[in-house]
């Protein structure tokens, strides 16, 4: 194409971080022509409804269209930047997008995780670009640098918080010492929190996070499907009171290992110490903390959700693809190559820590030791407090099998000496 010719995309949707990315291409229009040595015009926005009033939206409004596709398929369209959401129409018009040379710009997610793959190979087949930076812990500049900046390096690791809305309900349990549901209702009238927040609390949405960056950080496709998942909503005042006793707090950490020639992908709440760099990561914000081989670790931090935030990882992205587009480049394709093993949590290594109510008499500690033993589990810390009825065990394992651990504590469960499983949570980053 020639330099003088503007880049034209067609935006799908109009939401949350669609307004602000029209916001954004307008206020910045200038600097992004400089920067990509050619105008960027929106040549259409596909939205659901025509006629709703998008109050002082810099935009003109002949450019709105209810026919997402239609618009993709025009002949002076060379971008598409979907921030709609959901699988199945996001997939057409991405798919169609990409075969025909079109490059996307897209936050989704649930898409990319359930189904990358289809995504990639269309974006293969007609020699375009597939940017996703938003999809993942927001304006937070992170996908970018696994895929190309630690190119060089081999990641070992990569720990996350990438739910803001679990964060802040976490951070403020850790702080008032409020329960989940007070919590959480704080954090809906703040406006964090959905009006359904299942996604969130269940663990699902940085599920999808997890499965995007174990793929680039290890160079295997993994998918949501293949993401252990625990939510955060049986993470109790008592939990978070336990936790501080030991110096440590709670969060949600999508955690993806390398060892050997597999990869360990999970969510789900866990113990880290205070002193973790993840564990000041307070309020609503995001934090990933990536460990190498050369560069040893790295920690990207700041702000996961949000419309103007978010839309400037898309934006970023847009400007990238449009300059490719001029050159007639293309961004480095999927690396794949590497095709681990995902291990299933089963045998994931981890730490347990585990509050049990026991009955206070000879022999008590012994039994439930030799339960651990019987697992080949080694117990790293034991405290115990109170007495006669109120008789408490807090265990801290050393790393094992998850299998084994959780064998152990069912078997626990069953023992007449055992009253209650008081909490389990697993326990990362040197804790205990
Ligand atoms: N909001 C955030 O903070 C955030 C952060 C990171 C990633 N994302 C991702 O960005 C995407 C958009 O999120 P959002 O918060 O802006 O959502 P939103 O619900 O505010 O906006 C989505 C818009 O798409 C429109 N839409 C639905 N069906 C459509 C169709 N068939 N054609 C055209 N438009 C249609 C909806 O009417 C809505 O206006 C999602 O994939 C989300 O996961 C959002
Ligand atoms: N619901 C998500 C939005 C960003 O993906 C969060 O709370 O972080
Ligand atoms: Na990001």
């Amino acid at each position: 194409m020639s330099p003088t010719r503007p880049v034209r995309l067609a935006l799908l949707g109009c939401g949350t971080v669609g307004t602000e990315v029209v916001r954004l291409l307008h206020e910045q229009a200038d600097d992004l022509t400089a920067r990509i040595g050619a105008p960027l015009e929106i040549a259409g926005i596909a939205v659901r409804r025509l006629g709703r009033d998008r109050g002082d939206l810099p935009v003109d409004p002949s450019l709105f269209t209810t026919d997402a596709l239609g618009l993709i398929k025009r002949d002076d369209v060379d971008l598409v930047v979907e921030v709609v959401g959901g699988i199945e129409s996001a997939r057409t018009w991405l798919v169609e997008g990409l075969r025909a040379g079109k490059s996307v710009v897209t936050a989704n997610k649930a898409l990319l995780a359930e189904d990358g793959g289809t995504l990639h190979d269309a974006a293969a087949e007609g020699n375009a670009d597939l940017y996703y930076e938003a999809s993942v812990a927001g304006a937070i500049p992170l996908l970018r640098p696994l895929r190309e900046s630690l190119h060089g390096d081999r990641v070992t690791a990569v720990t996350g918080i990438v739910n803001g809305t679990t964060n802040f309900i976490l951070s403020s349990m850790a702080t008032t010492g409020a329960g989940f549901n007070e919590a959480l209702e704080e954090a809906t009238e703040l406006g964090y929190a959905e009006a359904d927040p299942t996604a969130d609390v269940e663990g699902f949405d940085a599920a999808a996070k997890a499965a995007i960056l174990a793929s680039l950080a290890f160079h295997t496709r993994v998918t949501a499907a293949d993401v252990f998942r625990e939510g955060m909503t049986g993470v109790t005042a008592g939990d978070m009171a336990s936790a501080k006793e030991m110096g440590c707090t709670i969060k949600l950490l999508c955690i993806a290992q390398r060892r050997d020639d597999t990869v360990s992908v999970r969510v789900h709440p866990a113990m880290i110490p205070l002193s973790h760099p993840l564990a000041g990561v307070g309020d609503a914000f995001n934090a990933v903390f990536v460990e190498t081989e050369a560069a040893g670790p790295l920690m990207f931090y700041g702000r996961g959700a949000g419309g103007r935030p978010t839309a400037s990882a898309v934006l970023g992205d847009i400007v990238a693809a449009a300059r490719n587009k001029l050159s007639g480049t293309r961004a480095p394709s999927e690396s794949n190559y590497a095709k681990l093993r995902v291990r299933p949590i089963g045998e994931s290594l981890t730490r347990y820590h585990i509050s049990l109510d026991v009955a206070e008499r000879p022999g008590v500690l012994a039994t439930v030791a030799g339960v651990f033993a019987q697992h080949e589990v080694s117990i790293a810390t034991v405290r115990q407090s109170g007495r006669a009825d109120d008789a408490k065990l807090v265990i801290v394992t050393h790393s094992a099998p998850d299998a084994a651990l959780a064998a152990t504590v069912e078997e626990l469960a069953s023992l007449d000496i055992v009253r209650s499983i008081a909490s389990v949570l697993r326990v990362e980053g040197g804790a205990g």
